[in-house]
Formats: C-alpha cells, sequence, structure tokens
C-alpha cells in the first residue's frame, strides 16, 4: 500500500513537471516592434505605440512555450530610454527572480539603445535566470515586421534551461549574443545587431537553442554594482574625435561639473593636440577620463600612442564609449579611485 502510494506521489510529480511550461515575464518598454504606421511601407511609423498584449497576438504558436504574462514598463523610442526606466527594469527583474516569479524574462525595447540597457542590465541585475532583450527593425504594420519572430525566439530562449547562468543577452535575427558584447551594426537592415569581439554566443532557430561559446567577463551577480537605493548615477559625457575637432565638448562637460568624460577617440582611442590639452586640464580638475574608440571593434591599450600615465587617463579596452560610458557611472558610484576604475574595465 505505501509502495502504491509512494509511486503514485512520484508519477504525479512527473506528469506536472512534464506538463508544466516554464514561466516567462514580458517586460515591454517599446521600440520599433511596438512601432506603427498608416501603410505597410516601412517608412513613416512612431515606435512605441503597440501595447504588449497586441505583440503576442501576433506570434502565434507562442504560447506553447511557456506560460507568458507581459507588463508594460514603459513605451518609449529608445532614443528616449533614460536611467530612471533602466531603474524600473532593474528593480523588477531583481523582484521577479527573488520572488521566484518566472523562469526568465524577455524584455522588448527599441534597437537604437538596446546594447546600452543590455549592458547596464548585466551589470546590475542579480540573477542566474536568463534576461532576453529583443525588437525589430520593421514596425508591426509593416510587410514582413520581424517583431513576432524576434519575440517567439526571445522566448524560446528564456524558456530554455540551457540559458540558465548565461545572464542578459540579446535576441536578434536568429542569433543570441552576450548583453555585454552585442552593438548595432546597421541602422535599417533586420540583421541589425553584431558582437565585434566574440561573435553571437548562440543561435535559436525552430524552437532550437544552441550555444557555441560562453563570455568569460563578469556579469550580474559577479558585479558589485548594486543600484537599489541609489537615485541618480554620476554625469558622464562622450566626446567625439574626428579630423581637427575642437575641444569644446570636453570643456563643457567640465564646466557643467561632469565626474567623468568619455572618449570617443580615433583608432586606438587617439585625439589631436587640443583634445590632449583639454583633457589634461580635465584630469587637472579631477574628472575621471576614459579613451575609447569610434572604430567599432577591438581594444584600445594603455601607453600606446598616448601615454596615459603621464596623461591620467585610462582605457577602456573593448568596450564601446556607450559601453564605457555606463561602467564609467557604475564605477564612480563607488570610487573615484583611478586604478580600481580602470581594474572594472579589465573585468566587467
Ligand atoms: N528599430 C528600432 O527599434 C528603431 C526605433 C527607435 N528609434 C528605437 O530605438 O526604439
Amino acid at each position: 500500500m505505501k509502495f502504491l502510494s509512494t509511486l503514485f506521489v512520484v508519477v504525479f510529480i512527473c506528469i506536472s513537471a512534464v506538463a508544466q511550461k516554464p514561466r516567462v515575464i514580458i517586460l515591454a518598454t517599446g521600440g520599433t516592434i511596438a512601432g506603427e504606421g498608416a501603410s505597410a511601407d516601412r517608412a513613416a511609423y512612431t515606435a512605441g505605440k503597440v501595447p504588449i498584449e497586441s505583440l503576442l497576438k501576433a506570434v502565434p504558436g507562442i504560447e506553447n512555450i511557456a506560460t507568458i504574462t507581459g507588463e508594460q514598463i514603459a513605451n518609449v523610442g529608445s532614443q528616449d530610454m533614460t536611467i530612471e526606466i533602466w531603474q524600473k527594469l532593474n528593480k523588477r527583474i531583481n523582484e521577479i527572480f527573488a520572488n521566484n516569479e518566472a523562469e526568465g524574462i524577455v524584455i522588448t525595447h527599441g534597437t537604437d539603445t538596446q546594447e546600452e540597457t543590455s549592458y547596464f542590465l548585466a551589470l546590475t541585475e542579480r540573477s542566474d535566470k536568463p534576461v532576453v532583450i529583443t525588437g525589430s527593425m520593421r514596425p508591426s504594420t509593416a510587410i514582413s515586421a520581424d517583431g513576432p519572430k524576434n519575440l517567439f525566439d526571445a522566448v524560446t530562449v528564456a524558456a530554455s534551461p540551457k540559458s540558465n547562468g548565461k545572464g542578459v543577452m540579446v535576441v536578434f535575427n536568429e542569433n543570441i549574443f552576450d548583453g555585454r558584447d552585442v552593438t548595432k551594426g546597421n541602422t535599417t537592415n533586420v540583421a541589425a545587431f553584431h558582437a565585434p569581439t566574440l561573435g553571437p554566443i548562440g543561435k535559436v532557430y525552430d524552437g532550437k537553442v544552441s550555444y557555441y561559446m560562453e563570455a568569460l567577463r563578469l556579469s550580474n551577480k559577479n558585479t558589485p554594482f548594486d543600484i537599489t537605493n541609489i537615485k541618480t548615477l554620476p554625469k558622464v559625457g562622450i566626446a567625439y574625435m574626428y579630423a581637427d575637432a575642437e575641444p569644446g565638448a570636453i570643456q563643457a562637460f567640465v564646466k557643467e561639473g561632469y565626474k567623468g568624460i568619455v572618449i570617443a577617440g580615433v583608432g586606438n582611442g587617439n585625439f589631436n593636440k587640443v583634445f590632449y590639452n583639454a583633457i589634461a586640464d580635465a584630469v587637472k580638475k579631477g574628472v575621471v577620463v576614459v579613451r575609447s574608440s569610434h572604430v567599432g571593434s577591438g581594444r584600445v591599450t594603455q601607453y600606446d600612442e598616448v601615454d596615459d600615465k603621464t596623461l591620467g587617463t585610462i582605457v577602456s579596452d573593448d568596450l564601446n564609449p556607450q559601453k564605457a560610458r555606463i561602467l564609467l557611472m557604475l564605477g564612480l558610484t563607488q570610487t573615484s579611485n583611478k586604478d580600481i576604475l580602470q581594474s572594472n574595465f579589465f573585468k566587467y
């Protein structure tokens, strides 16, 4: 009798484990994926119009992958993304995982600043469970809209047990990218994202997830950046270098009381003499200056054409300027020690 009842309990647990779908919560923030136009071409549309419930209706079969619920966190074109929305996202993500509300999270997001949100969250959210960001290049009303397919793939990745421990990722056009490495590489094409250092870490196709490599830079709960009780981040600006550039942007940031400046340098984080002098002046006034590059791939290395020791600058390693800005803002919430801030760029 005891054996039979034990057997019954074991069989019941097995059946319910098989029947129970993973739970995925979609946090919607807007973007082209929620865009709406008056005609079927992609021109003249407004990003961030369509609510998450309508987006889900356009994805047949998505309900078979996971038990899905949607929440609207914001509804903006991601050029209007703010640190306040990042904080809202971060808070809700940490809450969802702490309360065991879902196995995975998908964030729908405009593509323009998707790479910044992915890195910010990779540095600040605190779980091993997957957070998958996606979007689209064509609005929901366009011919061959890519949003439904990207959303289907993102939910597939978020629901997959293979994704545990992978942290924050971007899923786009069947590629899975690490949230740190990913960057937008095309202004209009559906293959809008790439990852200059690693390439995609995996692929998602036909409801199946395959990983090929792993990012080793520390992220998620292995970073010290906890923004739970932080209202605003220290101001960090980006100054763009080009032939015969003038240093007005650097001087303006210093005047406005910015705590840090990232130089979107040429080549290996280089700049001309007037930039050099303005940077030296900024450093003397206590502003932390990071050398990055607008080349689009590769590292900015220390003590190359610029002697960072003499100038007092630090380098971004392979982070592009917009990502270097995020790491510097978060680093500055903890210290203004340049050695520690520099070591962050080799760790995270
Ligand atoms: N493809 C897009 O998502 C671009 C739309 C808009 N600029 C945004 O980033 O939200």
